[in-house]
């Protein structure tokens, strides 16, 4: 056998020594120009360095293929063969098809003449690659160079027996269908290269059909294997409507209506096929049917895209079918091989058929080419060429890398069909770098077209599917998508060859498309995008969950963070309010003692409590021992003050001492707000006491009086005189006083510097006490004292001033004022500064000073800074000076009241009572036993009185 690559009478260039006879021809040498892309360096020709006889193309022994495993079924790459038809020089010659006798002859013009002159263009390098060399003509003119492409599966040289290519490519494939995986292998090439040859054969060459079928049918030798298989055919084809649309046609049936939805055929039938001759004849006949022509390049040149598919179904002795994924599908697909008007010579409808040939073959071209991009670049989207044309639609899932496929391209040697060899192989030669995944998924198509088929003996002949509505809108798909790739290398090679082959006369698809169209385009693809776009949802889900996951978190913490200092300030505000009512209760606790501590005359009010106009007016006229009570309620209603005047003479000290805390009592019980004046005449002395109309008033009087504390206790407004029996006079008074200010133990002396409160130091009160003494007082305004201090001290004087009433004369007052010496008892008035006048004339002798305390020490009978009662003066101005003071007898510091009482208190042992009422008796109801104590108390505090009184 001749190798394609030695070219007859071709002078010999150096023949080796060793092998005389070979003569290796170069007709296309190496250039130094740019090599094209996807192309490897020009390699020698396969037998150019072999000195040895040239040896036939390597056998299938020799092949490493078919020693190879069967290709993978996780990922595998698109398996490529390439086939060369050899030359024939009666290649021109009718072609027979002696395996299916009924395809018709043809008279193709023969190309006789040219045969013998034939040289072939393409040399295999080694089983995977080929190098291709351009005519000496092209060459120069074009300066086309010598393209050498490897990376094919497998490269069937011309003299590759049609068994060997089926060992090497198509049993693989055989048996991975038998074993249940499904495969497919699409013939590709130029017209009359080939491809039915090769899909089909003759009989005496059978092709990879009939051959698969004798494989499918042969006996496994499994004896005791509990499956039969059961072999399903379809064969239809695609050809062109009128040379405008496509049309799909039943080969096994007549007349039925098919049609196609994506990738599913509906209305095929599908044929049972048992044995070798029933297949064998079931394809005869489907391949009479086909449509065929004769052209100049080839005397029965397919005008049709036939496919047939072979299903296998497996199943038990027990008769159940076996499942969807036990279904598996050979198909085997002989395309219509792309030509060029000039070579064919077709005109009319044979010139639609060429076109339709050609746009389909670029279709599919062009989806490889997609799919190989997108592989290759994710980032680029996987184009939707498949929309274009039925066969690429039908062919969708193998197109978009999902199902494996083989390709089987086939090309012819000859020079002059250089280019149609050069533009396959260039087009081919990226595709052997796709993979399929997902080659391990049931194969589903099986299964539908199983529930699909129709039954053969209801099923017409042939099926005309000129109705069917996708030809023409897969045209103006086509259209676009072609518009769409010709901007690029597909442009490129539409120009340069796709364009050549076309017919004159044909019309190039259309690239301007109506906006609707375009429209309806779009709409298609975001169809088929829609696995796309849900993948890109979820993923945007994923990642919105995610960050919402985190912007959760983030709030949840705040939220946390804010809980804990509500609950915080929630202690805080109970914190306070719980200090507040510690300092109210504090407040009021220290009020109560004070109130209930004789030693302590400090009167404390808040400060939202207006200041009062205090006065003690107490007098005392022993001679007529008459108690005088009065009790002055005020309010801020002018008209609703009180006056509760008590005047009440007794014949003893007892009787006083009852009558008058019978009466402070009944003031204290009528308002807590009343002014109290207590009159008290005993024989020639006068004691008027005047109590602030506080509370705070009323509890100092009442608790140095009557050592109880009535501090929570008032009269109801508009008491009467009948509610208290022990007051003789109620009456309104309009003067009204705030309270506020209370002096502790202080008093309000004239000329004397006072605080904010009022309180006067030490020192200043003595200047006041000598002012008094000396009768230069004279002030208007003068604090509440306490009661019982004052009491004590005024009776004490007023004793004192009793004895000494004879020696004491008008002409000893200093600063010359005059005392009144008309009054029989010696006077003592404690009244308010506003109400005392003393008159600077009022007459004050050295006798007639009243002696303030005992010869005890000044100490002990110091008045602090409350025992002022040293503004004792006579309460109305008309009235003489109560007070004889004698000028020569030494100023003495008068003792604080409270000293006083506490010093007798503590004799009498009324300690216990006031610790135990200083404690936590607030906001209890007093009982009687209580009130009875409290009478006791004052009780005690009028023996006191009573003490002094008589001291
Ligand atoms: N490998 C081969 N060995 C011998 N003869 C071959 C070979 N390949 C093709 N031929 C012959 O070439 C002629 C054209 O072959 P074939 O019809 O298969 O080409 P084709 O690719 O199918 O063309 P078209 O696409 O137009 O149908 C046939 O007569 C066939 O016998």
């Amino acid at each position: 056998m001749q190798s394609p690559a030695v070219k007859k009478g071709a002078e010999p260039q150096s023949p080796p020594s060793t092998c005389p006879y070979s003569v290796t021809v170069r007709r296309n040498p190496h250039r130094t120009a740019r090599p094209t892309p996807k192309r490897t360096a020009a390699l020698p020709p396969f037998h150019s360095r072999n000195t040895d006889p040239i040896s036939e193309f390597p056998t299938q022994e020799d092949l490493p293929s078919t020693k190879e495993t069967p290709p993978s079924s996780e990922s595998e790459d698109l398996k490529v063969f390439l086939r060369i038809r050899p030359l024939n020089s009666k290649s021109a010659s009718l072609k027979t098809v002696s395996g299916f006798s009924s395809k018709k002859k043809a008279s193709p013009k023969p190309r006789d003449n040219q045969l013998n002159k034939s040289v072939s263009c393409i040399v295999v390098n080694d089983p995977r690659s080929v190098t291709v060399s351009p005519p000496t003509a092209l060459r120069d003119a074009r300066r086309t160079k010598t393209e050498s492409y490897q990376g094919f599966s497998r490269v069937f040289a011309p003299e590759t027996s049609q068994g060997q290519v089926y060992e090497m490519m198509m049993k693989p494939l055989v048996e991975d269908f038998i074993k249940g995986k499904s495969g497919m292998l699409v013939a590709l090439g130029p017209t009359g290269s080939g491809k039915t040859h090769t899909v089909f054969g003759c009989p005496r060459d059978p092709g990879m059909v009939p051959l698969a079928l004798r494989h499918m049918f042969q006996p496994t030798g499994e004896v005791h294997s509990t499956l039969s298989r059961s072999f399903y055919i379809t064969i239809f084809e695609i050809s062109s409507e009128r040379g405008k649309g496509e049309k799909i046609l039943d080969l096994l049936s007549d007349g039925t209506d098919i049609s196609i939805y994506q990738s599913t055929i509906k209305g095929l039938q599908e044929m049972v096929i048992s044995n070798v001759a029933q297949a064998e004849s079931v394809i005869a006949s489907a391949m009479l049917k086909r449509s065929t022509a004769m052209t100049k390049a080839n005397s029965q040149s397919s005008r049709s895209q036939c496919i047939i598919n072979i299903r296998l179904d497996t199943q038990n002795f027990e008769g159940q079918s076996g499942t969807l994924s036990d279904s598996a599908v050979l198909t085997i697909i002989d395309l219509a091989g792309a030509e060029r008007e000039k070579n064919t010579g077709l005109q009319g409808k044979r010139l639609g058929e060429s076109s339709f040939i050609n746009n389909t073959s670029m279709v599919f071209g062009l989806c490889l080419r997609s799919l190989f991009e997108h592989q290759r670049n994710p980032k680029k989207p996987l184009q939707k060429h498949f929309q274009s044309s039925l066969l690429t639609r039908y062919l969708r899932e193998h197109l978009e890398g999902k199902k494996r496929m083989s390709l089987i391209l086939t090309v012819k040697s000859e020079e002059e069909d250089y280019t149609d060899t050069s533009f396959v192989l260039r087009q081919a030669s990226p595709y052997m770098q796709i993979k399929f995944t997902g080659n391990t998924q049931p194969d589903l198509l099986g299964a539908k077209r199983q529930s699909q088929a129709l039954a053969r003996s209801d099923q017409a002949k042939r099926l005309k599917v000129g109705h069917f509505t996708g030809p023409k809108a897969d045209r103006k798909g086509f259209e676009t998508e072609t518009g769409r790739q010709l901007d690029e290398e597909g442009a490129a090679i539409f120009k340069e060859n796709i364009e050549e082959s076309l017919p004159q006369n044909a019309q190039v698809p259309a690239l301007d498309v109506k906006e609707k169209e375009k429209e309806k385009e779009k709409e298609k693809e975001k169809d088929d995008d829609a696995p796309c776009n849900i993948n890109e949802s979820q993923r945007s889900t994923q990642i919105m969950q995610n960050f919402a996951k985190v912007i959760w978190n983030v709030l949840k913490e705040y939220k946390s963070k804010l809980k804990e200092a509500d609950n915080e300030i929630d202690n805080l505000r109970g914190n306070m309010d719980f200090e507040k009512a510690r300092r109210l209760e504090l407040e009021k606790e220290i009020l109560y003692l004070k109130t209930n501590c004789s030693c302590s005359k400090k009167i404390s009010v808040d400060s939202d409590l207006v200041e009062v106009d205090t006065y003690v007016e107490f007098s005392a006229e022993r001679s007529q021992k008459k108690v005088d009570i009065t009790c002055i309620a005020e309010e801020t209603n002018p008209t609703d003050n009180l006056i509760c005047h008590t005047s009440q003479f007794i014949d003893s000290e007892s009787e006083f001492n009852s009558s008058a805390e019978h009466n402070l009592e009944t003031c204290l019980q009528s308002d807590c707000n009343a002014r109290f004046t207590i009159s008290q005449m005993v024989g020639d002395s006068r004691m008027n006491a005047s109590l602030p109309e506080s509370s705070a008033g009323f509890d100092n009087y009442s608790s140095c009086l009557r050592d109880s504390a009535r501090d929570d206790e008032q009269v109801p407004e508009g008491v009467t005189s009948a509610d208290n029996p022990g007051s003789n006079t109620i009456k309104k008074d309009k003067t009204m006083e705030p309270t506020s200010a209370l002096t502790d133990r202080s008093c309000y002396f004239p000329g004397a510097s006072h605080d904010k409160h009022g309180l006067v130091e030490q020192k200043e009160i003595d200047s006041s006490i000598k002012l008094v003494e000396s009768g230069s007082i004279q002030n208007d305004q003068v604090p509440f004292a306490t009661i019982a201090d004052e009491a004590s001290i005024l009776l004490q004087s007023s004793q004192k001033e009793h004895e000494q009433k004879t020696e004491s004369s008008p002409d000893n007052m200093p600063n010359g004022k005059n005392v009144d010496h008309s009054s029989e008892a010696p006077k003592l008035a404690v009244s308010p500064i506003s109400s005392i006048n003393i008159k600077d004339d009022c007459p004050q002798s050295e006798a007639g000073k009243p002696k303030l305390h005992n010869n005890e020490t000044e100490d002990e009978k110091a008045c602090d800074a409350n025992g002022s009662m040293g503004y004792m003066e006579q309460k109305d101005d008309t009235k003489p000076c109560p007070l004889r003071l004698n000028n020569t007898k030494p100023k003495r510091r008068l003792m604080p009241a409270s000293t006083v009482l506490l010093r007798d208190m503590r004799l009498l042992d009324l300690e216990d009572e006031f610790d135990t009422r200083s404690k936590g008796r607030r906001g209890r109801k007093k009982t009687d036993a209580e009130e009875n104590q409290r009478t006791q108390g004052s009780t005690n505090l009028l023996r006191l009185l009573k003490s002094n009184l008589h001291r």
